[in-house]
């Protein structure tokens, strides 16, 4: 299956610059897309980066300027297609052979991220368009259910963890095993239980 993995090339991850530096973020999340791109192609998919600027990886990459659901809906049409956020540190071949499996019981396959968004979809339905940002699962789920789209949810830790705030470098930090895992634990982060709930600290 083609499988587009929309990319923020140029500014990634604003939301983590009370922890790592300009440069460190896209490091980072270049390290994600990597971690992603990796699963996928374990997982027998054509991964596809669809990226606001060109980046070095290894898959092909097709570069379009425009806002993140505009791009990637002037790929929607009547092909099968998924859509994997590049920023799923957690992600192993495994989580995505359940959102392929999903996409064998329904017109729309949706991984939930947590706070109300989207990781991970595949649709097969000609009319289904994505509207991210917001609480964007809520939205996709409406909009299926306006154009008579069936819908499996897929239930997956790995899928529903993306990593868009410090606080979410907890998670990868105990359960990554791949590159952006590798390259967080090297810069020196380690987690910090000293205080209530746990978090991260930087040596
Ligand atoms: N092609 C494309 N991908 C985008 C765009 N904006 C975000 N993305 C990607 O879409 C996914 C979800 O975006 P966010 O979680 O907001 O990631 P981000 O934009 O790097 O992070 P923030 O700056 O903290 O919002 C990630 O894989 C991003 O790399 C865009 O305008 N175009
Ligand atoms: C792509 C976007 O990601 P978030 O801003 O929730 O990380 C969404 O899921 O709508």
């Amino acid at each position: 299956m083609r499988t587009l993995v929309p990319f923020e090339s140029t500014t990634p991850k604003t939301r983590l610059d009370g922890v790592l530096d300009a440069d460190e973020r896209r490091t980072f999340s270049r390290a994600m897309l990597r971690d992603v791109c990796t699963a996928l192609r374990d997982a027998g998919h054509d991964a596809e980066v669809l990226a606001t600027a060109p980046v070095s990886v290894d898959a092909p990459v097709t570069v379009d300027e425009r806002p993140l659901s505009q791009a990637v809906n002037a790929r929607l049409g009547d092909e099968r297609v998924g859509i994997v956020v590049a920023d799923l540190a957690l992600v192993t071949p495994t989580a995505i052979d359940r959102l392929t499996d999903a996409a064998s019981e329904a017109d729309i396959a949706i991984a939930p991220g947590r706070g109300g968004g989207t990781n991970a979809l595949v649709v097969d339905h000609p009319e289904f368009r994505v509207d991210f940002h917001g609480v964007s699962y809520r939205d996709h789920r409406a909009h299926a259910r306006d154009i008579g789209a069936s819908v499996s949810v897929v239930d997956s830790m790995r899928l529903a963890t993306d990593v868009d705030v410090p606080a979410d470098l907890v998670e990868v930090l105990l359960h990554g095993e791949g590159e952006a895992a590798s390259w967080l634990r090297e810069a020196g982060f380690e987690l910090d239980a000293d205080g209530g709930r746990v978090g991260v600290r930087r040596e």
